[in-house]
């Protein structure tokens, strides 16, 4: 029986927010010692903030993060920064501090004298890593009179004095010019492959993501990827989480995958491929989960939206649908999210609402399906919990029951329902119910399109 070594670090359930903006809801992570995981992200998807938690920075609202399975509490700050150093994006020091005292600050955790003196050992850890980082030269210069890069390889530097088992960098390559970005993630693959030290890197450009991280992360509040580079850096699920097309190969004579901008003449954000045989999806809120999981394991296309980004729909949605048509966080669908929703709706043979609850900011997704169905498009319902219904009238009472403890529209929403309920909109009691009738839908549609006119 092989032994699997348990995880160095677990981010379990951990939810955040600043003030009282939430940013992730129970995110999950678990990363095995001596693993190198790049954390890929747009800007403001929650990187720096998800490697502040790991590293006991910030403290979860809610979850846990785990070093060698106990409570970053547990440990306590200063056992922690002996386990788990974090090489921020910036680092402002207020003092003229040299480079060699910036680096002896590493040490800080370790030392345990009453004044704080370093020890012979201290001395040879320190300088190990002022010449692993590549800072010899600029040992006696003053930090802050140094170029963006040069304090980048200092603080890099830092977090190695402090031989970590556990080196958490955000975005260690963003000042550096490409001899300094090659030669800094050769430090970090070094450091990971002949010291074992698990290494966990925020990272913006996607080759050297691909280059040298064997597991990637991608990231959009919340684990929307976790995979290596060839399932992460796929075209579709780049262009759903970047809203950019690009090109994925592999160049002659690599032998990892490159991200390359499209060929010329291939505009940069093209609508979508309008495909009939693609159904609309509306949710919200997790109201979609089991839906689209159903509709990707039956390989039925969809298009999802128009979803918040962080919304645990969208998160999976990028993960599993055609396309998804996304919303700023928290905020009201926009006319443009519900101009791509009506082109969509103008294509999908059917429409399924999720039993989301409804606000003043989705209202509009409802009023919009409401037209939608009143146009004639098939719209299915789906009931919030499954239940056996003597007839139609019965499911479209109970739908109406529990559609009424969701809609928080002051009656606004009540009305969309009744339009979609006057323009033949069906209520499912099931997700079995919803495949069967897209299957019986896209034979019709088969049928029609092959039946000579
Ligand atoms: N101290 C803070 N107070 C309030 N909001 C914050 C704070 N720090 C970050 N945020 C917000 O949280 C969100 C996530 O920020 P974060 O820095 O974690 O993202 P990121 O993925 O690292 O972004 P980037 O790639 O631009 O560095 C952003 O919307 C940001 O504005």
């Amino acid at each position: 029986m092989v032994a699997t070594m348990p995880p160095i670090l677990q981010v379990r359930d951990v939810t955040f927010g600043y003030d009282s903006q939430p940013l992730f809801y129970t995110v999950s992570v678990q990363v095995q010692p001596g693993e190198m995981v790049g954390l890929l992200g747009p800007n403001g998807s929650g990187k720096t903030t998800l490697l502040r938690l790991i590293s006991g920075f910030l403290q979860p609202q809610q979850g846990h993060v785990l070093l060698e399975g106990r409570d970053l509490k547990q440990w306590g700050r200063k056992k922690v920064a002996q386990h788990i150093a974090l090489v921020p994006q910036e680092l402002h020091v207020p003092f003229a501090f040299t480079v060699e005292h910036m680096v002896s600050l590493g040490r800080t955790p370790f030392v345990t004298s009453f004044f704080g003196s370093h020890t012979r050992q201290d001395q040879i850890i320190m300088q190990d890593a002022i010449e692993a980082a590549g800072v010899a030269p600029l040992a006696e210069r003053v930090f802050n009179e140094l170029s963006g890069g040069e304090r980048q390889r200092v603080t890099i530097a830092m977090a190695l004095a402090q031989q970590p088992r556990v080196l958490l960098l955000d975005e260690p390559t963003s000042h550096l010019d490409i001899k300094y970005q090659i030669e800094t993630l050769e430090l970090v693959q070094k450091l990971n492959r002949e010291r074992g030290v698990t290494v966990i890197a925020a990272i913006h450009d996607l080759n050297l993501a691909a280059r040298y991280f064997p597991r990637l992360l991608l990231f959009q509040r919340g684990v929307v990827a976790d995979a290596g580079p060839a399932e992460v850096l796929e075209t579709g699920l780049l262009r759903r989480v970047y809203g950019i097309n690009v090109q994925v190969g592999i160049l002659r004579g690599a032998a990892h995958l490159s991200v390359l901008p499209p060929a010329s003449d291939v505009p940069l954000e093209p609508a979508e491929r309008a495909d009939i045989s693609r159904v609309h999806v509306m949710a919200g809120g997790g109201s979609g989960e089991v839906l689209m999981r159903a509709l990707a394991d039956a390989r039925i296309p969809f298009v999802a939206g128009a979803l918040n980004i962080g919304d645990s729909d969208h998160t999976l949605a990028l993960r599993l649908a055609d396309e998804v048509i996304t919303e700023q966080p928290y905020a009201p669908i926009s006319s443009a999210a519900l101009a791509q929703v009506r082109s969509s709706l103008s294509y999908a043979p059917l429409l399924i609402f999720c039993p989301t609850p409804i606000g003043p900011g989705n209202l509009v997704l409802l009023q919009e399906a409401a037209q939608a169905a009143h146009r004639g498009l098939p719209v299915l319902l789906l009931a919030a919990s499954p239940e056996q219904m003597a007839d139609e009238d019965a499911c479209e009472r109970e739908y109406r029951r529990e559609f009424a403890a969701r809609d928080y529209t002051d009656g606004e929403g009540g009305k969309a329902l009744e339009v979609l309920l006057q323009s033949d909109a069906v209520v499912v009691q099931s997700i079995g119910e919803v495949l069967e009738m897209i299957k019986k839908r896209q034979s019709l549609l088969t049928e029609a399109q092959i039946s000579p006119e």
